[in-house]
Parts: structure tokens; C-alpha cells; sequence
């Protein structure tokens, strides 16, 4: 299988997906999106492998989410926005076995959904975890919303999508939305050991936890199908293009004049 946006190896049972976008801080195209689910999809029913890590390139970013270089409005792959994002979501969730974020940097908007629907989140003390969208024009409508209230709680959730602040390592691992930080030279050896502990665990038991988790918030798989045509119709709009305009220029946003 090639790949052209992501990295994949399987180290000793354990297999790492890894974003390979380190001149984009690991932004996600429809492309890398596409390579993702594939990548998942064969980690996840290859006998061989017990546990995935899911990773970004470098030591900058896990990932910053959407590549706004690519964003005009229209990504440049499949689904209602251009990016196959409900797909990827669900690709995480539904794969067998337990996925492991590995968050060594920022961790941002869709990259930081990303870490928050995975199984476990391991970083390091450079770990920078926050949303964005109501800051540059963009919002995700489904998990990483409703599923993010789900992990850190209601307030804290409302807190980080509508204020948009960054927090450490530290504060993720006090709110729930990681499970340990680490010293950053540490991160490779804790993920790599939590990853192998996991691949000692009866496999079809944590299959069978892992649906018993999900099953909880199934239903946010049909509000994010919704949401993503809600959100096409928001990208429509000049209010989303000025966020979007505003953060390839490098100025604050006017978003005043578009209060209902
Ligand atoms: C991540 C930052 C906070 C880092 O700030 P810092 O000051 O340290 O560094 P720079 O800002 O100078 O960035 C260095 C370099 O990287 C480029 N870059 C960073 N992020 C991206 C990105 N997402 N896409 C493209 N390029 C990126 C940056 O432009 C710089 O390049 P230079 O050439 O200028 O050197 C800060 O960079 C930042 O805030 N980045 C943007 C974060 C962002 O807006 N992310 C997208 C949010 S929208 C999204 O994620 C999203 C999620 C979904 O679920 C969707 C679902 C369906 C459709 C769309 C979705 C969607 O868009």
C-alpha cells in the first residue's frame, strides 16, 4: 500500500500511523484524510498488530486539522466538504482495537478532535491542545463537540471551542483529555510501552469494550452527517471566509458585522 501524505510501520506488534506533513504542521488535505482510513483499516484487521498509535511527523505538531491552504471553501477530496471527516471519525472508532494518540506538539482544531476521539491520549510536556474554529470561520459539528462534552465535561467543552485558548499537557491530563504527560524525550518509550501492555490484553476482549464504550455516543454519528451539510452551507458565507481570510493574512477577524 502506498502512501504518500502519511508514514506506516508496525513496531514490534504495534502499528504507527503518522502524518507526514511537517512543513504544514501535519494539516490533514482530503488526501491525507483518505490515507488515514486506509492506513486504519489495515492496521485494524491485520492479526499481527494489537494496538495503533496514531502520530504527526516531527516536533512541531500531532496536527493542526484542516490544511488551510487547501481550504477555499472546498477541500480537495471526497465528502460533503471535501474532506472525508465523518468517515475518518468513524474509521477510528470503529477499528477493533485501541488507538493511541501521541501528541508531542499542538494538537489544534481538527487535529485535536482527532486525539480526542482516540482510545488514549499520551503527550509530552510541549503539548498544545485547543479549537479554533470560532476564531478562523469553522466549527465541527459532530464529535468533536458533543464528544469532546463527553470527555471533559460540559463547561470545559463550551470553554475550549468558544473561547479558542491553548492549554499544556498538564491541563489536558486534569480536564481528561489526556491520560499522562510526559518529559518530551520520554513520549516515544511511554507510548511505544502503554502500546505493547495493551498487545498483551485479550484482544477480543478489548474489542468487545471498545463497541461498549462506543455504543454511548453512536448516535453522534448521524448529528455529525447533518452538521457537515450545515457546515458546507457556513463555508458558503462571507462571515467564514473572513475567519479564514483573516488567519492566511495574519490579522484578527471582523466578525461583528455578521451578528444576527
Ligand atoms: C498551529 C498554530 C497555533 C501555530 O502557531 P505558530 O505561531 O507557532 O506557527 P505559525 O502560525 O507561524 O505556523 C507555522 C507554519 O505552519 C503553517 N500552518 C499551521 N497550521 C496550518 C494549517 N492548519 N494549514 C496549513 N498551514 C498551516 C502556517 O501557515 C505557517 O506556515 P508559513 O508558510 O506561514 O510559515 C497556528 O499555525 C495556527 O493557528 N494554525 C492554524 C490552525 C487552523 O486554523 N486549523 C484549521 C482549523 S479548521 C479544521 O481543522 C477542520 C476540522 C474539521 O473537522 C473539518 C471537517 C470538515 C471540513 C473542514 C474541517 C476543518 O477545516
Amino acid at each position: 500500500m502506498q502512501f504518500e501524505d502519511i508514514l506506516y510501520e508496525v513496531r514490534n506488534g504495534v502499528a504507527w500511523i503518522i502524518i507526514n506533513r511537517p512543513d504544514k504542521m501535519n494539516a490533514f488535505r482530503g488526501q491525507t484524510c483518505d490515507e488515514l482510513i486506509r492506513a486504519l483499516n489495515r492496521a485494524g484487521y491485520d492479526r499481527s498488530v494489537g494496538a495503533i498509535v496514531l502520530a504527526g511527523a516531527g516536533e512541531r505538531a500531532f496536527c493542526t486539522g484542516g490544511d488551510q491552504s487547501a481550504h477555499d471553501g472546498n477541500y480537495d477530496g471526497r465528502g460533503t466538504i471535501g474532506l472525508p471527516m465523518e468517515e475518518l471519525h468513524t474509521a477510528i472508532r470503529d477499528v477493533p482495537k485501541p488507538v493511541i494518540a501521541r501528541v508531542q506538539g499542538y494538537a489544534i482544531g481538527g487535529g485535536n478532535v482527532l486525539a480526542t476521539i482516540c482510545d488514549l491520549t499520551i503527550c509530552s510536556d510541549k503539548a498544545v491542545f485547543g479549537q479554533v474554529g470560532p476564531k478562523m470561520g469553522s466549527v465541527d459539528p459532530g464529535y468533536g463537540t458533543a464528544f469532546l462534552a463527553r470527555v471533559v465535561g460540559e463547561k470545559k467543552a463550551r470553554e475550549i471551542w468558544y473561547l479558542c485558548r491553548r492549554y499544556s499537557g498538564q491541563e489536558a491530563v486534569a480536564m481528561g483529555l489526556a491520560n499522562v504527560c510526559v518529559p518530551h524525550e520520554a513520549l516515544d518509550g511511554e507510548v511505544q510501552r502503554w502500546a505493547e501492555e495493551l498487545c498483551e490484553r485479550s484482544p477480543t476482549a478489548l474489542a468487545i469494550a471498545k463497541r461498549s464504550f462506543n455504543m454511548d455516543t453512536a448516535h453522534q454519528s448521524g448529528i455529525a452527517g447533518m452538521g457537515m451539510l450545515a457546515l458546507k452551507l457556513y463555508y458558503d458565507t462571507e462571515e467564514s471566509r473572513e475567519g479564514v481570510a483573516a488567519l492566511k493574512e495574519k490579522r484578527k477577524p471582523e466578525f461583528r458585522r455578521y451578528a444576527k
